[in-house]
């Protein structure tokens, strides 16, 4: 069994961080470790609190799983602050996983600072350089390029300009578009598009950090770029299609689908 591991802060309520991933990686048959960097109190409605966990504890963790388990590829998500992306960015230098997959996090969809804002610099050249791919929603990519992306146009723009950064590829992804949600992925060579038609639901708690587990899982199961990513589409599709209301905000969306359709069982 392939094992992957996730670099990220803990979401109590379950929908998006560390939870999700850990979902995300059973639903793909893949087996699953963390390294927290912070815990959040959260739920569907926003973000109340955040604890970050010392850079000490984090390269704690990272030493513990990296000296003793080989590990297929490692996904980064909430990474806070500067010595803790300093402390993740010079242990994956030390230990040099084989792919590792960069989820931008900096603003929840709530409006809270996931990262913080004096980090952003630190994010953009200790974690780029590392990643096999970055991929930031709308808004991230807006900060790491300084310029507004609303269209397939500008998004295929700021692909090259993130690629130049040091990333080996880019996925921008279309979430927070007017119309389609289609992403588009730019590895030096060459524009890849991932179509996906709006899905009408408030319910989309950890979509950006479920897309990126996916990506991490295949990769791990050897599926070369684009194709880690075409399936993370149809994956984050389905979890979008048979994502629920729980609570009184934006609810999480499914990670069981797949596993009960493989097994021909009827989704409940
Ligand atoms: N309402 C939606 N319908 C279909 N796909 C969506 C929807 N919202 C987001 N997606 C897709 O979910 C994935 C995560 O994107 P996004 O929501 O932009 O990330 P983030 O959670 O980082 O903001 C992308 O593939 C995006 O196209
Ligand atoms: C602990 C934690 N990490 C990341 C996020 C952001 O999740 P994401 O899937 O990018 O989007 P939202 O869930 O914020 O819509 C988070 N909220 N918490």
């Amino acid at each position: 069994m392939k094992k992957v591991l996730t670099i990220a802060g803990s979401d109590s309520s379950g929908g998006a961080g560390i939870q999700a991933d850990l979902k995300t990686f059973s639903a793909h048959g893949v087996f699953g470790m963390s390294v927290i960097t912070a815990v959040t109190a959260q739920n569907t409605q926003g973000v109340f609190a955040v604890q970050d966990i010392t850079p000490e504890m984090i390269a704690s963790q990272l030493d513990a799983i990296f000296t003793d388990i080989e590990v297929d590829a490692v996904k980064i998500g909430m990474v806070s602050q500067i010595d803790t992306i300093k402390v993740i960015a010079e242990k994956l230098r030390q230990y040099k996983p084989k792919h590792i997959v960069v989820d931008p996090v900096m603003v929840s969809k709530s409006g809270y600072d996931l990262l913080s804002p004096d980090a952003k610099e630190a994010l953009i050249q200790e974690l780029i350089p590392l990643a096999t791919v970055i991929t930031p929603n709308l808004p991230e990519a807006e900060v790491i390029t300084g310029r507004n992306i609303s269209t397939l146009k500008e998004m295929e723009e700021a692909a090259i300009l993130i690629h130049s950064l040091g990333a080996k590829a880019v996925l921008v992804k279309g979430g927070h578009l007017e119309d389609d949600a289609t992403d588009v992925s730019y590895d030096g060579y060459e524009f890849t598009y991932y179509k996906g038609t709006r899905i009408a639901t408030n319910n989309t708690h950890g979509t950006g950090c479920t897309l990126s587990s996916s990506i991490t899982s295949n990769l791990a199961n050897e599926c070369p770029l684009n194709e880690a990513i075409s399936k993370a589409k149809e994956y984050i599709t389905l979890a979008i299609q048979h994502s629920f209301s729980i609570g009184k905000g934006v609810g999480p969306v499914h990670h069981f689908y797949s596993m009960y359709q493989k097994a021909g069982i009827q989704h409940v």
